[in-house]
């Protein structure tokens, strides 16, 4: 994956050095990155230059296509990613709106599947885009959302990547998708994987092909720990071929995926990989 190496060593290069207080750690950041994943030629972004648990980052679409809104849920699916958002993080433990132990509160896809309207009642954005494009409309606003700041206080972290923008072109799907902050060794991993495969599932569940998917990074990070292992290890490895990503031809709806899908319905092969390396993870 050429692009995201390219992004990794921009930091190194143009990176500056910003202080995070949420972490009490700094960062090397920068402004802006663009990533762009060809789904029609199946140009599955999975890292090579060390060992990707790409099933988690599916897992974890899967949760927000769901609308979970608890760490115990996305276990299930077959990923630990939220359980210390939602257990280990002293801000959260403290809000009164957190209702116990795996809670993790308005986030993600509880926003986006029960979006709240100010007159009262809620919206299910997901439903929407869905029964749409099954019909060939795109009304230019078929925008999958988690970004609701009047909610914040009520979940126990902002969305990141926080805005999926479908649109068609013919029988072809598109999708742009956003993300405000970025943790380019850990998180990005994961969200190039989601990018690819939310336009993967959703071109099949609505019967389109799918096009190109445009990944838009506004603050790409390196945490301070990271830097030393991205820098002197992962740099310094070559980039091996790509895998091939495949879906079950069997998923058909929308409610397939809220049903029976589990990660074991979608494969990956021949991916080839350098060792795992284990970075610092900042709560
Ligand atoms: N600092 C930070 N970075 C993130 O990437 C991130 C958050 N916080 N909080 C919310 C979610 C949780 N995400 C996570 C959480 C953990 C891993 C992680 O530990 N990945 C390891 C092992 C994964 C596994 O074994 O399943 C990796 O090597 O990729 C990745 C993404 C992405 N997000
Ligand atoms: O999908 C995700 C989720 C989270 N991240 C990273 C980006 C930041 O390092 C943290 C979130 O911290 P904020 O202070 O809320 O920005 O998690 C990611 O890269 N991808």
């Amino acid at each position: 994956m050429r692009q995201y190496l390219d992004l990794c060593q921009r930091l190194i290069n143009e990176g500056i050095w910003v202080e995070n207080e949420r972490t009490g750690k700094r960062c090397l950041t920068v402004i802006n990155a663009d990533l762009t994943y060809d789904v029609a030629a199946g140009e599955f972004p999975l890292v090579t230059t060390r060992k990707s648990f790409y099933k988690s980052a599916i897992a974890e679409m899967l949760g927000y296509l769901r609308g979970y809104d608890n760490a115990a849920q996305f276990r299930q699916l077959g990923t630990k990613t939220w359980d210390a958002n939602a257990n280990d993080n002293a801000s959260w433990l403290a809000n009164p709106y957190r209702k116990g132990t795996d809670d993790c509160g308005f986030i993600y896809g509880k926003v986006g599947r029960n979006f709240p309207k100010p007159d009262g009642g809620s919206i299910d954005l997901l439903r929407k885009i869905v029964d749409d494009l099954t019909q060939g409309i795109d009304d230019r606003g078929e925008i999958y959302t988690f970004y609701h700041p009047g909610a914040f206080h009520m979940g126990c972290l902002r969305p990141c990547m926080y805005s999926h923008h479908f649109s068609l072109l013919g029988d072809t799907l598109y999708l742009n998708s956003t993300q405000r902050s970025c943790d380019v060794p850990l998180g990005l991993t994961f969200n190039m994987v989601q990018v690819y495969f939310l336009l993967a599932i959703i071109a099949q569940i609505t019967g389109k092909k799918p096009g190109k998917a445009y990944h838009k990074i506004v603050n790409a990070h390196i945490y301070e720990d990271q830097l030393e292992l991205m820098r002197d290890v992962q740099l310094t490895r070559e980039p091996l071929p790509l895998p091939t990503f495949k879906v079950n031809p069997d998923i058909k709806t929308l409610e397939d995926l809220e049903t029976w899908v589990t990660t074991d319905d979608f494969e990956i092969e021949g991916y080839q990989y350098h060792d795992p390396i284990q970075y610092p993870f900042s709560v």
